[in-house]
């Protein structure tokens, strides 16, 4: 078992019966998901929403109900990698993209529980270069107005030689602050911009983080309190 298995296995243990889950996105989550659906085919009774079409295929793949937001008020839990995560459980999220609607099931989630090897725990945020998404249209003006407020390196992502594009039709910028001192204020300017849509900043969030590593073991994070 991998880092990244364990800590998927181990937040699956979190979901019961008549639970409505949401489900993340990237390498980590597969996990998750994989378990889950393993749950699923012995017998447990959940309803799910994915936060990608990637994840909604592998939800497909492993016979596990969906749902959609209409029919529920919250969700009970949902579970999601993470690309760093602080002492203080903020994280960088987005780096497969799917940051707006892991964020939003993030927030409309109980518990949100995240999955992270023992790679992604670091003593500041800011290495990984932090997802914005924006609109496409006027892009450039967007992309302008954040390099004229900070002075740091702002990338348009790439795949191949077309703009990436996300399940919601925007693009994503890379930011690379290297060190971000004070990620609550940050994630307030961004959202105070127009044509930025979310960013990757998850601050006051997440309620648990389990840290997988390399020899399966894992080890559960509380935050001491969350501002869902
Ligand atoms: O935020 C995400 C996708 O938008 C992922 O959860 C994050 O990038 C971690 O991915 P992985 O588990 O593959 O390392």
């Amino acid at each position: 078992m991998n880092a990244k298995q364990a800590a998927g296995y181990r937040a699956a243990e979190w979901v019961k019966d008549g639970m409505k889950v949401g489900l993340g996105t990237g390498s980590t989550a597969y996990y998750a998901i994989e378990k889950i659906g393993q749950m699923v085919a012995e017998g447990l009774r959940i309803r799910a929403i994915a936060t990608s079409n990637a994840s909604e295929e592998l939800a497909v793949k492993y016979n596990i109900p969906l749902l959609k937001a209409g029919e529920v008020d919250r969700l009970d839990i949902a579970i999601d990698g993470a690309d760093e995560v602080d002492p203080g459980l903020s994280l960088i999220k987005g780096g497969g993209g799917a940051l707006l609607r892991e964020k939003l099931v993030a927030m409309n989630s109980d518990r949100f529980i995240v999955i992270a090897d023992s790679g992604k725990i670091v003593p500041h945020l800011g290495q990984f270069k932090l997802p914005i998404e924006i609109v496409p249209f006027c892009y450039e003006w967007t992309l302008k107005q954040l390099e004229r407020r900070y002075s740091v390196s702002f990338e348009l992502r790439m795949r191949g030689e077309e703009r990436y594009v996300t399940d919601n039709g925007n693009y994503i910028v890379d930011a690379a602050f290297g060190k971000i001192e004070n990620p609550a204020a940050l994630a307030e300017e961004f959202k105070a911009m127009t044509g930025v849509v979310d960013h990757g900043l998850f601050v006051g969030i997440a309620d648990t983080v389990v840290v997988g590593y390399d020899d399966g073991h894992t080890e559960i994070k509380e935050a001491a309190c969350s501002s869902k």
